[in-house]
């Protein structure tokens, strides 16, 4: 758990789950999910549709609606000065509890909105189709500015506007263009530009390029990972681009049924992924560089998050499920003493119920087995 001494720590969530309470039963989209973002880190949350990464985003940001609901957890966010000395938080939000915290859940509707606009940015998957038709971008961005930066003059507006402009890669007279005059690369950049307008701590980008074509959405995302950088700004992003998500972020996320099954800096998960659903998501892509792999997908599909039962999630569709893996629901912690920062929910890595420890060698094993099996009409 963090503490004020641990200045490194920008969020923090703790056991967090959150349910759609739907007519036929409630969907468990998020469940008892812990993780900590750094200051400035990159996290990039990846897995299959439907397995909870977008409600863990909005529950991060208060921004779920009924039926959604947060059942349980707490998010921490620790505001702390900036890197200039200044903080935007009015006094009465900063106020922190023994921890230094601020326990983002707990925020009243008024404290909330002063805590998403200075602290927090949000970009949605349509968001570049969210720009006012009717207004040019330049004045969306310093209507922005003119609302949650009252002292700021016009002019001093207009300055700000032209520098987000040239730092997203637009010529500053396109402040004067209306949205349908940029192209969707550049309204996407615009949108970037919007969210960077308040010099957020933190930004949620939920498959910020998915209406682009894949060269412009390279570009935007390697826009937005080198500006989080250079302005230390940290970052959770969601793509189905798993080899972009791995190239970008600092630390990537693997979310299974609700839950996150894997969690390691970007370089270990491709190098090395611990949990078979994490191999198994990474070969279902090609890859150009880095060892190479038979292609092999996952049999299967997602179990139904209505009705889940004690025990591992992936288990049914895991080729190294053993008896434990049905009855005693794995946490995640640290999986080999090589990569003690990797942790992973998979009972492989407890030695209590099985060892040796698999190697990634030993993961592509299994699923050539299986796949073999399946072709040969003998898979179960
Ligand atoms: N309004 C809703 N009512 C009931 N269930 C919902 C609702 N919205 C989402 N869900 C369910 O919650 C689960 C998690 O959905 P979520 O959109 O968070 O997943 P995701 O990983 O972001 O998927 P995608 O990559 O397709 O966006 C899914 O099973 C989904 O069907």
């Amino acid at each position: 758990m963090a503490t004020q001494a641990d200045t490194k720590t920008l969020l923090e969530v703790n056991d967090l789950s959150v349910d759609y309470l739907a007519a036929n039963g409630a969907v468990h989209a998020v469940r008892n999910v812990n993780f900590r973002l750094g200051r400035g880190e990159i996290l990039g949350l990846a897995g299959e549709s439907g397995c909870g990464k977008s409600t863990l985003a909005y529950a991060v940001a208060r921004l779920l609606r009924p039926p959604a609901y947060i059942t349980g957890g707490e998010v921490l966010y620790y505001a702390g000065a900036r890197t200039d000395g200044s903080t935007r938080l009015p006094r009465h939000v900063r106020a922190t509890d023994a921890r230094g915290a601020i326990d983002v859940l707990q925020l009243s509707p008024r404290d909330l909105r002063e805590f998403r606009w200075n602290e927090l940015s949000i970009v949605f998957q349509s968001a570049m189709n969210a720009l006012n038709p009717v207004m040019t971008v330049g004045n969306q961005i310093m209507d922005v500015l003119a609302t949650h930066r009252r002292n700021m003059k016009a002019d001093a507006r207009k300055r700000r506007a032209a520098e987000l402009f040239e730092m997203v890669g637009i010529a500053p007279d396109r402040l004067k263009s209306y949205p349908h005059e940029l192209s969707g690369g550049m309204r996407q950049r615009a949108v970037i530009a919007i969210a960077l307008a308040l010099q957020p701590e933190l930004i949620i980008m939920d498959e910020p390029t998915t209406a682009l074509d894949v060269v412009v959405q390279r570009e935007i995302l390697q826009l937005i990972s080198s500006l989080c950088k250079e302005l230390s700004t940290a970052l959770i992003f969601i793509t189905h681009d798993l080899s972009l998500l791995i190239e970008l972020a600092d630390n990537v996320a693997i979310m299974y049924a609700g839950k996150m099954v894997e969690k390691a800096k970007s370089s270990d998960i491709y190098l090395h992924p611990r949990h078979p659903y994490s191999y198994g998501l990474l070969n279902s892509f090609p890859t150009l560089h880095g060892p190479q792999r038979i292609m092999v997908g996952i049999p299967g599909s997602p179990p139904d998050l209505r009705t889940l039962a004690e025990g591992c999630s992936f288990r049914d569709r895991c080729p190294f499920a053993f008896e434990s893996c049905n009855h005693i629901t794995p946490p995640l912690s640290p999986a080999v003493r090589a990569t003690p920062d990797q942790l992973a929910a998979c009972h492989l890595y407890n030695p209590a119920l099985s060892s040796p420890a698999p190697a990634t060698q030993d993961l592509a094993s299994g699923y050539e087995n299986l796949a073999q099996r399946s072709v040969g009409g003998s898979i179960e």
